[in-house]
């Protein structure tokens, strides 16, 4: 069907593919969950901020959920680490000021050494803490990681179905995955770090205060410098991430084109490599003309930060020669008052790149929880209403559906009732809402409009577990699952007992899976992977059968079949479809729903429904509908037509 939408874009008609994107279009839209960051960021330096304590809490809460009682003693160690070190070289200073006193020389260096042996005794102190920090650290941080991932993957775990239909989510759950997990690990350390330098810097800046007030704010000035400097490179970096997010997206999707084994065989056989090659170099060099752009300014902004601190650390010692060119600080002190000054600037230093690394990782981290936030909402509901064991009836009543994203509806005011026994067949062109209309009638998706009904039971209240265990469900490019040829069967019903096998062996026969499994090498104790060299894979058929196999075992009482032999040559298709139409004929508690392109399997179907554009426009028996006028007459004459045009030629 040629339409006037169906066209090629007009403003290429004359072009050349070179230099055009082969995706087609190279403006996709940003995700919404990138919009808010970059919202954030926009609002101001407080809302930027304030995700800094957001994050320490996530990470303080995980780590004490996972092991609170090395929580607590990674910041005990901490604290007394940062304590030593500070202790440490404020007893340096006592040195240099017993050093410095006056009175003979011998004299002097006897006085100096008591606070000798402590600035000794605290390195020894010093050196036994940093193995205890590296220790416990060393163990807390993978727990934490593993925290962090176990309660994302919980959460993912936990989304209804149509939350996998919507890209933007998928991205939010590969960047949060990925990024988020990773930051709340290295913010482990961070935190840490952060415990210890406060603790130094408190004492450092104490000392320096009891000196003299001037002091410490003149220390302050050069770590607020550098600190700025960090804080907007940390900005300037989340801002680049979230600008790039699409086209870093356009990326992974060619890179997987250009390499994955699905798409092996046509990409060879269309010549497609150096294509693919050529688009993912053409994005990737705008990836990089931006980080090179990234760079530089960060290196400006680094650089106004350090020339800032420079002026601030100066004036600082400006201050210090003043007081003892006035006399207000005695020479004597004037070494404590140096390695005070030198300490609290190497402990601001440090709790100012602690600050920064927590405060670039906060970032990462609230799109983890942006994740978390996003997976509860879109949860899978519960409910103490259960769906009917062994539904009499399924009615539809006026529903339509638009899938996320989208702004047309692929299926209109549909009103339908299946009866339990029977087999009902949906037919219709491509495109036309089959598929989509059995995962509604199945509870798998809600509808956006109208209403589900399992006997007198609305879906929307049920629990939809309760639905789920209910269905089966035999889809056209069926799981493949990483297991045996066994497991890949009975995973349809984990929990069903069949100790003589009688199950089994009806699900592998009905289906033509006995003949795969008698090929395998091991027959039904073969591993099927593409992951495993040792394991063996299956042609599309095969998998098929598989498929099959697996959705009868689970004897469900509503099946939904859908395209369960578009790749079965034609004996093991009279097969199943012979098996389908007896499960349904002698068991009567079955609803059976059949989708099929192949018009000779529906004749037998119960009733028949033509889907046209997401519209239900015509339903009966196979007789009834080609004694009508409808589109289902038009199909089935064209299908027929070809066989015997085919016959007629034999
Ligand atoms: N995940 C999705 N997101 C957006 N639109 C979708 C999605 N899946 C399907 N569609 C659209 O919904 C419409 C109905 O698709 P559906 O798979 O239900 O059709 P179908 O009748 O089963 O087709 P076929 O015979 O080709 O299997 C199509 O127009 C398709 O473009």
């Amino acid at each position: 069907m040629t339409t006037e939408t169906a066209d090629p874009p007009s403003h290429r008609e004359n072009s050349s593919s070179d230099g055009e994107p082969l995706i087609g279009i190279d403006n996709l839209a940003t995700p919404d969950w990138a919009l808010a960051g970059q919202r954030v960021l926009s609002a101001g330096w407080w809302q930027a901020v304030r995700s800094l304590p957001v994050a320490v809490a996530v990470v303080v809460r995980l780590a004490w959920r996972t092991a609170p009682w090395l929580t607590a003693l990674a910041a005990g160690v901490h604290v007394v680490s940062g304590g030593v070190t500070a202790f440490g070289l404020l007893a340096t200073a006592n040195v240099f000021a017993a050093l410095l006193s006056e009175g003979p020389t011998p004299a002097r260096v006897l006085d100096s050494f008591p606070a000798l042996m402590v600035v000794v005794a605290s390195y020894a102190a010093r050196a036994g803490l940093d193995s205890a920090v590296a220790a416990v650290e060393g163990t807390l941080r993978p727990r934490v990681a593993m925290a962090a991932d176990n309660e994302v993957t919980t959460a993912l775990v936990g989304v209804r179905l149509l939350a996998f239909e919507d890209a933007d989510f998928r991205e939010l759950a590969r960047k949060g995955e990925r990024f988020g997990v990773r930051s709340i690990e290295s913010s482990v350390s961070s935190i840490a770090d952060l415990l210890a330098s406060l603790v130094a810097l408190a004492a450092a800046v104490v000392t320096a205060a009891v000196l003299d007030p001037w002091l410490a704010p003149t220390l302050l000035l050069a770590a607020v410098a550098d600190g700025w400097a960090a804080a907007k490179v940390a900005k300037l970096r989340y801002r680049h991430f979230l600008r790039v997010v699409t086209r870093d997206l356009r990326k992974a999707v060619i890179e997987e084109a250009a390499t994955s084994r699905t798409l092996a065989l046509e990409r060879h056989a269309l010549t497609l490599q150096q294509p693919l090659l050529g688009e993912y170099r053409r994005i990737a060099a705008s990836l990089v003309r931006d980080e090179v752009r990234l760079a530089h300014r960060s290196t400006l902004v680094r650089l106004v930060g350090r020339a800032a601190a420079g002026v601030g650390t100066g004036a600082a010692y400006l201050v210090l020669g003043f007081l003892l060119y006035t006399g207000q600080l005695p020479l004597a002190l004037a070494g404590t008052a140096a390695l005070a000054m030198r300490t609290s600037a190497t402990a601001l230093s440090n709790t100012m790149n602690a600050i920064n690394f927590l405060y670039e990782d906060s970032f990462y981290i609230d799109i983890y929880l942006r994740l978390l936030g996003e997976a509860r909402r879109r949860r899978q509901s519960r409910s103490a209403i259960t769906a009917p064991a062994s539904p009499r009836r399924i009615r539809l009543e006026g529903v339509s559906f638009t899938y996320p994203g989208q702004d047309k509806p692929v299926l209109e005011n549909v009103t339908i009732t299946l009866h339990r026994g029977e087999i009902v067949a949906l037919v219709g062109e491509n495109g036309s809402g089959k598929s989509t209309l059995a995962k509604i009638l199945t509870g798998l998706y809600p509808p956006t409009e109208g209403t589900v009904f399992w006997d007198d039971t609305d879906l929307a209240t049920a629990d939809p577990a309760s639905i789920h265990s209910r269905i089966a469900v035999i889809a056209q490019d069926p799981a493949r699952w990483p297991m045996t040829a066994y497991r890949n069967i009975t995973v349809g019903r984990l929990d069903r007992r069949d100790p003589a096998h009688r199950a089994w062996h009806a699900a592998v026969s009905q289906s033509g899976a006995d003949e795969v499994l008698a090929a395998l090498p091991d027959g039904a104790d073969t591993l099927l992977s593409r992951h495993f060299n040792t394991a063996q894979d299956l042609s599309g058929g095969q998998w098929q059968r598989l498929g099959i196999a697996r959705g009868l075992y689970r004897d469900a009482p509503v099946l939904v079949a859908d395209e369960p032999t578009a790749a079965l040559d034609a004996k093991a298709e009279a097969r199943v479809f012979q098996a389908l139409g007896n499960a349904a004929t002698h068991g009567e508690d079955r609803i059976t729903v059949m989708i099929t392109h192949r018009l000779a399997n529906v004749r037998t179907a119960d009733r028949i429904l033509v889907l046209d554009q997401g519209r239900l426009v015509e339903h009966g028996t196979h007789e009834q509908l080609l004694a009508g006028t409808g589109p289902y007459r038009e199909l089935y004459r064209i299908q027929a037509g070809a066989y015997q045009a085919g016959n007629a030629g034999a």
